[in-house]
């Protein structure tokens, strides 16, 4: 059985506590084992304790949950830009597959709570998707 890493955002504890749910159970579905379950403060930590999974060798990808939040200043945009482009960039570096299930950046509270489950299954899948082809 595949192993894989979770790494939730804590800045939106709440929404993400559900993504941490709607990823277990899309995993127990796949048939994937969860081998830890990281938080961190904000997306801005996402990158370094998904690279720190993906060094371990027992982890054959990771799932990054979260949400970046509409701001009044364009900090959201920029944080959503470096931090995608980042989890792609640990990708290639360790050719493992991280399923990015981050909300946003810029979006609007309306918009979250559609999202939340969808967006953490979709991460989880594409993990699984990745695995095998
Ligand atoms: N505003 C959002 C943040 N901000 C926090 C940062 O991610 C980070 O923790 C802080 O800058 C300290 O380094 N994080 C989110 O995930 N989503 C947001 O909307
Ligand atoms: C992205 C955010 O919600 C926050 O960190 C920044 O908000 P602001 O752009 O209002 O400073």
């Amino acid at each position: 059985m595949a192993q894989i890493g979770l790494v939730l955002g804590r800045f939106h504890r709440q929404e993400a506590e559900d993504m941490l749910a709607e990823a277990r159970d899309v995993a127990a579905r796949l048939g994937l084992q969860i081998a830890a379950e990281t938080w961190v403060p904000g997306s801005m930590e996402t990158p370094l304790a998904v690279k720190r999974l993906l060094r371990r060798p027992e982890v054959a990808g990771v799932a990054a949950l979260g949400i970046i939040e509409r701001g009044e200043t364009s900090h959201g945009l920029v944080m959503g830009h470096a931090v995608i482009k980042s989890l792609i960039d640990l990708q290639l570096e360790f050719m493992k597959p991280v399923g990015v299930g981050i909300l946003g950046p810029d979006i609007h509270p309306s918009q979250i709570p559609s999202r939340v489950r969808p967006y953490a299954a979709a991460a989880v899948e594409a993990i699984a998707t990745m695995l095998t082809e």
